[in-house]
């Protein structure tokens, strides 16, 4: 898959803070910092990798670029321009263009609509001029394109399995053959030998139409697959970004490198002989932050300075990005 040097997407201190409501009467609205200053590009035909355990913002940062959520702070430009100052009409093409897959492929499709008029309610808004035939032909093609029966378009998600649900939810994704595709979770839901299918259908069709992906998940061994290059979060915060080959084979920062060691290698020998590095304790939670470095409290290399400052997202090789004190350049 080439990808090329446009950057479609650029995000530059992304900040998304929820107030959450203190307990009692008197209790002061807490921060909770779900997204906390993160920066990326995304340029076209690339897919970028997003993960971290449970909580650490994947899902919000996701929301964000897509603009279902209104940042507290940052921006988000598309193809140059910030999606926040968009004018009305250049928002609606910026959003045909940017699509989103969820996690759950059955509860995101609307039980009462056949998969035709799922499928084709994307193209229906955002190109009204079109005639009935001209969308049933649309709504055949791509739905051949992701592996379901043009003549099925009549039935009902219910009567579909998990993953043929997944294929409808990429499918009315795909209808407007947008430039970048956030996968949330998209495969977490499904049986592990229909998870491969679906991946192997992302990578198909971002080949076909130079599609970009933001592919979110837990699942390291997944996103290794896809990925050309691997964003890892913690407690909302960016602890390193690079090539996907140097996130597996040579991470900088301690998270990185306990996400990987607890990946098992499928030969015995070398799963034996590599280094594991165990995290201390639990998630600290969100609306208490440790100080310095958020990673700090499970980190086997934590110093003073980590508790005091907080470390800088500092470039490495020229390309790679880790925010760690430690991190030898
Ligand atoms: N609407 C909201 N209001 C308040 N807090 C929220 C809201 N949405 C998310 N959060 C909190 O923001 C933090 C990040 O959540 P998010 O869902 O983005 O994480 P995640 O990495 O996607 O986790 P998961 O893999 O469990 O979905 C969590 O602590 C979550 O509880």
């Amino acid at each position: 898959m080439t990808i090329s040097d446009t950057v479609l997407l650029d995000v530059k201190d992304l900040k998304v803070h929820f107030s959450i409501p203190g307990g009692g009467l008197f209790q002061k609205a807490k921060l909770l910092k779900a997204v906390d200053g993160v920066s990326f590009q995304v340029r076209a035909g690339e897919t970028l990798g997003v993960v971290g355990e449970s909580g650490c913002g994947k899902s919000t940062l996701g929301r964000a670029v897509l603009r279902l959520l209104e940042p507290t702070a940052g921006q988000v430009a598309w193809l140059g321009q910030d999606m926040g100052g968009m004018k009305s009409e250049t928002l609606r093409s910026a959003r045909a263009d940017l699509q989103v897959i969820f996690q759950d492929p059955l509860a995101s499709l609307d039980p009462r609509m056949t998969i035709g008029q799922i499928i084709a309610e994307p193209l229906i808004t955002h190109k009204p001029h079109l005639s009935k035939e001209e969308v049933k032909e649309a709504v055949k093609a791509i739905m051949a394109k992701v592996g379901l029966l043009p003549d099925q378009l009549n039935r009902y998600p219910h009567e579909f399995s998990g993953g043929q649900c997944q294929r409808i939810g990429i499918a009315r994704a795909m209808i407007l053959e947008p430039k970048l595709i956030v996968c949330d979770e998209a495969v977490s839901a499904l049986d592990v030998s229909i998870q491969a299918q679906i991946v192997n259908l992302l990578m198909r069709l971002q080949k076909e139409f130079h599609l970009s992906l933001i592919f979110i998940s837990h699942n390291l061994s997944i996103v290794r697959h896809i990925s050309n290059r691997i964003m890892v979060l913690y407690l909302g915060r960016m602890m390193e970004l690079a090539d996907r080959d140097q996130i597996y084979s040579d991470p900088l920062h301690p998270y990185t490198k306990a996400l990987i060691s607890a990946v098992p290698i499928p030969d015995p020998k070398v799963e034996r002989n590599k280094e594991h590095i165990a995290l201390k304790g639990d998630l600290p939670s969100p609306l208490n932050p440790p100080s310095g470095c958020v990673f700090r409290t499970r980190c086997p290399f934590a110093k003073e300075i980590c508790a005091t400052d907080v470390p800088e997202l500092k470039v490495y090789d020229g390309k790679r990005e880790a925010a760690c004190h430690f991190v030898e350049s």
